[in-house]
């Protein structure tokens, strides 16, 4: 029987602004056998990409999907973390967000060696920006994205054709 990810998906109505429908993951993470359903599913997805030598998550939820699965996998996990939180030397790349935010994304210049293989993760793919972000961060360090895995994608809001060169799991789709 497959495991019913959407019973855990709260929608939340006009959040943060009017006319958006904010999908909140938060119960799914809190309940240990959903979080595990769900860490087990991406982990599943990784098996047939060739093998992955790190996991990129950005913040904030992009760490709690992809901690997980770095720890399953036996592999590291590295952060792109929003702008001024990371101490040494970093890449940035700007971006903005389904509800017209922009915002900067780092990660540390000597996070990725060039050639590693990488899977990103996060919660939930919408506009896109945030992740097109992350692989321009990414592929700027030498790393090769082989995989992009979100818990949710928003269909309407087409992020997929922004990512078109790269294959990607969704685990629930609206
Ligand atoms: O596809 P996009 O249009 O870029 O939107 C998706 C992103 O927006 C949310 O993050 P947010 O920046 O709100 O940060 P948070 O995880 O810290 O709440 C979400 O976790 C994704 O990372
Ligand atoms: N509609 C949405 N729900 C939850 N997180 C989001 N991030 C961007 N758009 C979102």
């Amino acid at each position: 029987m497959t495991f019913d990810f959407k019973k855990y998906i709260a929608a939340i109505p006009d959040f943060p602004e009017p006319g958006i429908i904010f999908r909140d993951v938060t119960p799914l993470m809190a309940d240990g056998e959903a979080y595990a359903a769900a860490t087990k599913e991406f982990v599943a997805y990784t098996k047939n990409r060739g093998g992955i030598d790190v996991v990129v998550g950005p913040e904030s939820r992009g760490f709690i999907v992809g901690g997980p699965v770095a720890y399953e996998l036996g592999i590291g996990f590295v952060p792109a973390r929003k702008v001024g939180k990371l101490p040494r030397e970093t890449v940035r790349q700007d971006y903005e967000l389904e509800y017209g935010v922009i915002n900067t994304l780092e990660m540390h210049a000597d996070a990725i060696k060039p050639g590693q293989r990488v899977l990103i993760t996060d919660d939930l793919l919408a506009t896109g920006g945030t992740i097109e972000a992350t692989v321009k961060l990414i592929e700027q360090l030498g790393g090769i994205i082989v995989g992009i895995a979100f818990l949710i994608e928003l269909d309407d809001l087409h992020g997929r054709d922004k990512l078109a060169n790269y294959d990607i799991f969704s685990l629930m789709h609206y």
